[in-house]
């Protein structure tokens, strides 16, 4: 599995002298020198359109940026997680979140299991599950159809559900309203609680593991809430309110869930990749099985567009090797995500996980220190919000931070509301920044403007750098023709495999996420000096006096 050292491959000096030789070329130079930029840089795969010309980026540096991806093997390594090889070499698994939204024809086996026989068999028992719920045969104990679901869980087992089911939410049935509890601030279990009736509640406690502190404990919370609260209830109405989604059936029945309102998946699906296993649970709770299976069919769209086409016209390719670009020779050391869609609102947080839980690594699959830069800090809003907020830095900060702008040509507004306007307005804003970010706007430009308005000199002389925009800076845009589980299970399927191609060339593993364990170790131990259970630790004196101050105030 080791590879060369990146900094020193062929492929990788080549684009350090070609980014040398660009020193002094503008994008508005590229855009000069080709009229057919636009066309010659963008693209169509599985019912997205990416933009890409606005980068800072020739036919000859996409090129080499390939020619790097080829010297990486990335083709074969991208053959061998479709194949279900043990490629989270760590953990000793194989990566098939791809399987999770593949047809049942697939022919694949690990560890001896017919994956996709499986994979179908818990999506038959979702359709059953939902189908129940959603025209109401599914009733609590007191004989209403239920109409509050709260999916309790963290991190993939939280945020991929919670973003789906934001995004969709014009999908979503009339009668439901979802309810997403992740915090272990008990603020985020109170808010919901205070707002549903026991009665017409299901909790779906989803965990891979079920042994994740925040989520047992909010669990734990809302079954006594429930007991408590339900008039007339007894322990045995629990599997009219409390399903589980998880890997662990043992864990599930010790919590008291019964196995037959348990929906499994695998090992081999990644927390932060398993929007597409039960954990999609909730999605297809509000928006439908049928919806659901358009969303996992977008995913498999992409998937098979990655799978095979070239990689000189493959989309999360691209969007990946862009993102070296800027990474390993601009030291760009954030990217910034820009939906021009209400509906994505979380979509940012959602690739927060999926980017940096995968790709925040400094060491190589063989453990050796990387001696190169490994994932950006992702981060965003929505537009216009943002525009409003930190665009400021982005257009005349000192840093460059590429964007990606994902908008929708069409708004899923309800049909009662017409909104005249609105859509175009929110195009316009979108297209704007993106050219001004490549274009920006030259002193000789301020100059003359403000000259043509009269303007003193004097004034123009002070104001004149505070004016200028720097321009040159990169963006990706992509568009779709609406907000759909189709395009959206594209879009995220696209930033997945975006996730591999980069793993892929910093030769980290994508897959597992040791850098997480330290702090809940520590987290157990000071937990039980906060609440006397356990005997003062060593610990230096900030944490010291951090755990004394809490003590002073809880016990
Ligand atoms: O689904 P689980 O097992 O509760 O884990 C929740 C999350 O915790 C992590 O393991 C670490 O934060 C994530 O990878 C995962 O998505």
């Amino acid at each position: 599995m080791s590879q060369s050292v990146l900094n020193i491959t062929a492929a990788f000096q080549a684009l350090q002298a070609h980014h040398a030789a660009l020193q002094g070329q503008t994008m508005r130079d590229l855009f000069a020198a080709d009229p057919a930029r636009f066309e010659r840089f963008s693209l169509n795969a599985a019912g997205l359109f990416l933009d890409y010309s606005k980068n800072k980026a020739s036919t000859e540096t996409m090129s080499q940026l390939f020619a790097l991806a080829r010297e990486r093997q990335l083709e074969s390594r991208r053959d061998a997680m479709f194949s279900g090889e043990k490629i989270n070499t760590t953990e000793k698994r194989a990566v098939l979140h791809t399987a999770l939204r593949a047809p049942a024809t697939l022919a694949l086996t690990v560890d001896g299991q017919q994956v996709s026989t499986d994979v179908h068999a818990v999506l038959a028992r979702i359709q059953t599950f939902s189908a129940a719920l959603r025209s109401g045969e599914w009733l609590g104990y007191s004989g209403q159809p239920l109409t509050d679901i709260v999916n309790i869980g963290i991190g993939g087992s939280d945020l991929g559900p919670k973003m789906v089911c934001q995004a969709l939410q014009p999908f979503q049935h009339a009668r439901l309203n979802m309810h997403f509890v992740s915090n272990v601030d008990g603020r985020d279990l109170d808010a919901v609680l205070s707002r549903i009736d026991p009665r017409t509640s299901l909790f779906v406690i989803a965990s891979k593991t079920f042994t994740t502190n925040e989520t047992m404990m909010n669990a734990r919370a809302a079954r006594n809430w429930f007991l408590q609260n339900a008039q007339g209830a007894q322990e045995s109405d629990l599997r009219k309110h409390f399903v589980a989604v998880s890997t662990n059936v043992q864990a599930v029945s010790a919590f008291g869930i019964d196995p037959a309102n348990m929906f499994p998946f695998w090992d081999w699906v990644g927390g932060r990749y398993s929007v597409w296993s039960s954990i999609g649970l909730s999605v297809a709770l509000a928006i439908g099985f049928e919806q659901f299976s358009e969303f996992l069919a977008g995913a498999h769209a992409m998937d098979q567009h990655f799978h095979s086409a070239p990689l000189e016209q493959n989309m999360p390719v691209i969007l990946a090797m862009l993102g070296v670009w800027y990474r390993n020779f601009f030291g760009s050391s954030s990217i910034s995500i820009a939906p021009y869609l209400q509906d994505l609102e979380h979509f940012p947080s959602y690739l927060q996980q999926l980017e940096m839980e995968s790709n925040g690594k400094r060491v190589s699959h063989d453990g050796s220190t990387l001696t190169v830069a490994t994932c950006p800090v992702i981060w965003g809003n929505v537009g216009t919000n943002g525009q409003h907020a930190y665009f400021q830095l982005l257009h005349q900060g000192t840093d460059i931070t590429p964007v990606d702008f994902i908008a929708a040509l069409k708004p899923n507004y309800t049909a009662s509301h017409e909104l005249p306007g609105h859509q175009a307005t929110l195009l316009a804003n979108c297209f704007a920044q993106s050219e001004a970010f490549m274009r920006g706007k030259t002193a000789d430009e301020v100059r003359t403007e403000m000259q043509a308005k009269g303007v003193p000199e004097a004034d123009i002389a002070a104001l004149l750098p505070h004016r200028t925009f720097p321009g040159d800076r990169p963006s990706n845009t992509i568009l779709m023709q609406a907000l759909t589980p189709a395009t959206l299970g594209a879009l995220i399927a696209l930033y997945e495999h975006k996730v591999f191609v980069q793993g892929v060339i910093w030769d980290v593993n994508s897959f597992d996420q040791w850098g997480v364990e330290l702090g809940k170790v520590l987290a157990t131990q000071i937990l039980g000096e906060l609440t006397g259970a356990a005997e003062a630790q060593e610990h230096d004196s900030s944490t010291t006096g951090l755990i004394a101050k809490a003590r002073a105030a809880l016990l």
